[in-house]
């Protein structure tokens, strides 16, 4: 089969070139050409933000009941689990990851079309009684023209995470998927026409973040920016919404403690930790890279982690191994400095022998890597790396746990391992993080409950009911009657 190309889809219609011409997208295990994508210009950008404002000021969805909305949603979540195998194949080999976790972005999104399938009648308003002929009112609107800038570690389930909820409240959307992974937001696309969404209620756009993304947040057309992604382009995007004043939701980076008391259960604890670091090679925004562990546990957690990380297999994503690939070599680079940096702040105890496999020779693979003896004042604990290297610090009482997690420029979210629940209450308190995870760091299908970050991990609220409001502006009403 030869290599496909993924359009531009503008108002319902593709273009399989872009007036910037086409990219390649690179499989991170083989380093082949897995498709090629079509560059938008200047000239995409403007037709699909007139494309999006025209469905949304004067297109059907606007002027459907809720609950046709509802099941159009629900349509679209029924399409990805009957297209599971084929979406979780492309996803596995555009960005490197297990089957599993491929398999577990699908489920996740179906789940979000579900979620807010359900939600998209029920969003009501509220009266306000102010008095004796007077009747007022509020109602929640669809913002309008929602922009999605996505990254390229859960390419698939991030568009879902955030272009649900948007539909829901009646926006119309611009998908801007990173040049990375451009493959499954097409079947993304392909689905939503299916499931019956009127012409350009979803819109793709494929291109260089710095120029047809930065247009898409400055573009006057724009009404909000739903981004995920680095702290620098969270920052520009920010300027560029600044310069028409919308609102923006920002879901960034991470450097998110994992607190392991000794009263923990090791033998549950153990794989958690490990699984919470290196699930897609450490490419997760909330990856707990910083293992804080009591003092009098340190040495015999250190060498439970290095028997479990020594056997971790990796391999192709499509052949569901322990840990893919990074998603590309110019990551591994960034990604393979660190090891000079752990070894100037600490010791490397794993990770900085490169795998010797020739069958792994053409793909961007590392191994796992554990890092001991840095304090948290040091690079390698204070900075994103966003791959497989997890540091351990040691730690003396919970008030020091607890401080030593707080200080980080991020506060995405934070793991507590204990079996005292009075410690992991008290824990719970004292952490300036968006979410925490007790005996456990992330669980299945968790699209009910809110998601976001304190510090430099942005704000805003992704998931759950309140991830709606994002979508949403309010109108008063106030009605004057005679008596
Ligand atoms: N908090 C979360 O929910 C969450 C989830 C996943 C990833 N992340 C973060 O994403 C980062 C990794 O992803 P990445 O390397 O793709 O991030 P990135 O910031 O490099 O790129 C993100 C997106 O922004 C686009 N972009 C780049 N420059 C732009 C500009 N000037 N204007 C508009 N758009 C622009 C890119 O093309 C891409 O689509 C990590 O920091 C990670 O923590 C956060």
């Amino acid at each position: 089969m030869g290599i496909t190309t993924i359009p531009l889809v503008i108002g319902g219609q593709t273009l399989s070139e872009g007036s910037e011409g086409v990219g390649e997208s690179i499989n991170p295990a083989t380093g082949a050409v897995l498709a090629n994508y079509a560059k938008a210009g200047e000239r995409e950008v403007n037709a699909a933000v007139s494309a999006a404002r025209q469905a949304f000021d004067t297109g059907p969805w606007g002027r459907m009941r809720p609950h046709e909305r509802g099941r159009i949603l629900h349509r679209i979540g029924e399409l990805m689990l009957e297209r599971r195998d084929e979406i979780a194949r492309l996803e596995s080999q555009d960005s490197g990851k297990p089957m599993r976790d491929a398999y577990w972005e699908v489920d996740c999104s179906a789940r979000f079309f579900e979620y807010y399938a359900g939600a998209a009648d029920k969003l009501h308003g509220t009266s306000i009684p102010i008095g004796p002929g007077w009747t007022d009112w509020t109602v929640q609107e669809g913002i309008g023209v929602s922009l999605h800038i996505i990254p390229w570690n859960y390419p698939f389930q991030l568009i879902a995470r955030g272009v649900a909820p948007a539909l829901a409240a009646g926006c119309s959307v611009i998908i801007k998927p990173a040049s990375e992974t451009p493959v499954t937001a097409y079947e993304f696309v392909k689905i939503c026409q299916e499931a019956g969404l009127p012409d350009g209620q979803v819109n793709l756009v494929n291109g260089r973040g710095s120029t047809v993304g930065d247009m898409l947040a400055r573009h006057p057309g724009v009404d909000q920016i739903t981004f995920t992604g680095s702290v620098p382009t969270g920052r520009r995007v920010q300027e560029a919404a600044a310069s028409h004043a919308i609102p923006t939701n920002m879901e960034l980076g991470g450097k998110s403690p994992q607190i392991l008391f000794s009263d923990a259960d090791m033998d549950s604890a153990i794989p958690i930790v490990a699984g919470g670091v290196f699930l897609h090679c450490g490419q997760v925004c909330n990856a707990g890279t910083r293992l804080l562990v009591e003092r009098s546990s340190h040495d015999a957690v250190v060498d439970k982690l290095h028997a479990h990380i020594k056997n971790m297999q990796l391999g192709a994503g499509i052949d569901d191994p322990d840990m893919g690939p990074l998603v590309s070599k110019a990551h591994k680079e960034d990604v393979t400095g660190y090891y000079e940096v752990a070894g100037q702040d600490g010791e490397l105890l794993l990770g900085a022998e490169l795998p010797t496999d020739p069958s792994l020779s053409d793909g961007a693979f590392v191994r796992p890597a554990l890092v001991v003896g840095a304090s948290n004042e040091t690079r390698i604990a204070r900075e994103e790396i966003f791959g497989p290297i997890l540091t351990v610090i040691p730690f003396d009482t919970a008030e020091e746990a607890a401080q030593i997690a707080n200080d980080s420029p991020f506060g995405l979210v934070a793991g507590v391992h204990t079996t005292n629940l009075d410690k992991a209450m008290n824990m719970s308190q004292q952490l300036r993080v968006g979410q925490v995870w007790i005996n456990s760091f992330g669980v299945g299908l968790d699209v009910e409950f809110p998601f976001g970050g304190y510090k430099l991990s942005g704000f805003g609220r992704e998931k759950g009911l309140e991830a709606i409001g994002a979508y949403q502006q309010t109108k008063n009403v106030c009605i004057r009657h005679t008596r």
